[in-house]
């Protein structure tokens, strides 16, 4: 089980790889799992945004979940944490239940998105994924779940017992400062390209999807800010910045896969619809990155 003293460092949102016929590709999954954890990150987090959990069938979703657990196993200790929240609140804490007999040491919970709930049904929700057992760190993104949190709302869900943190996909660092002002539970940051100012004002680290790319250097970028060599910090983040960008510039993870497939990392950048192929000029774009 993951605590809030543990949550701190590089976790990645790793992709899920499909082979040509669209199939889950687990042998790609395993590889690159293990590479990521050879390169220090922290934990990984299974079926997220990043890993088109929208698109992942149920028995694909506990095999992935599985396979991670085995990858995280074999090289020491290194936490697994699985999206399992939806909107409803019924299927989150019962995703959540399942996420941990199939080996998940915490729940990445989703602000449940497209109804809309208040914030008493949203914090209602919150307090029911405690019936299954399993940490669980909140996850923000209002600009997909079309509804926005009020601080209190916030701090209420974070003095549950059973969570342990918040992923901020805010797209601002206004809420970061804030908790960290306040001293609430660990927040890492969840908009790749705000990583650096994020921990300037109190993240413990970041769920980023760039570091399927490059988690040697973003775990570097971490380490410098920890030790307080913030100079060499921003140095470094900034040299990332441009692929940043360009990962981001059509829907996450199109990009992301189209790289990892180029470098031979996982053997095809295959997307599920609605996902789709990103175009030739950001391919070209992309290419110097290879
Ligand atoms: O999958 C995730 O977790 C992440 N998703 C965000 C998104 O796609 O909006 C980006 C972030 O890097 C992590």
């Amino acid at each position: 089980m993951l605590t809030a003293e543990q949550l701190h460092g590089i976790f990645v949102p790793i992709v899920t790889p499909f082979a040509c016929n669209g199939e889950l590709d687990l042998e790609s999954f395993d590889q690159l799992a293990r590479k990521l954890i050879g390169e220090g990150i922290a934990g990984l987090v299974v079926n997220g945004t990043t890993g088109e959990s929208p698109t992942v069938e149920p028995d694909e979703w506990a095999a992935l979940i599985a396979a991670a657990r085995k990858a995280a196993q074999t090289a020491g200790w290194v936490p697994v944490i699985a999206g399992t929240g939806t909107n409803s609140t019924f299927s989150t804490v019962r995703k959540t239940e399942q996420a941990g007999l199939h080996g998940a040491d915490a729940a990445l919970v989703v602000v449940p998105y497209y109804s809309r709930p208040s914030q008493l049904g949203i914090i209602e929700h919150f307090r029911r994924t405690g019936d299954a057992g399993l940490p669980v760190i909140m996850y923000d993104i209002p600009h997909r779940t079309g509804v926005a949190l009020e601080l209190n709302t916030v701090r209420t869900i974070l003095e549950m017992d059973h969570v342990i943190g918040l992923k901020d996909s805010t797209g601002s660092v206004k809420l970061v400062s804030e908790l960290s002002r306040l001293g609430t539970k660990p927040v890492l940051c969840g908009d790749d390209e705000l990583f650096y100012a994020s921990l300037s004002c109190g993240a413990q680290g970041g769920m980023l999807a760039a570091a399927n790319a490059d988690a040697r250097t973003l775990v570097q970028v971490y380490e410098y800010f920890a030790q307080g060599r913030t100079v060499e910090a921003k140095r470094l983040f900034d040299r990332l910045l441009p692929i940043v960008r360009l990962l981001f510039s059509e829907p996450n993870p199109a990009p992301l896969k189209w790289l990892l497939a180029q470098r031979q990392t996982i053997a095809s950048g295959e997307l599920r619809l609605p996902m789709s192929r990103i175009g030739l000029p950001l391919q070209e774009q992309l290419s110097s990155y290879v």
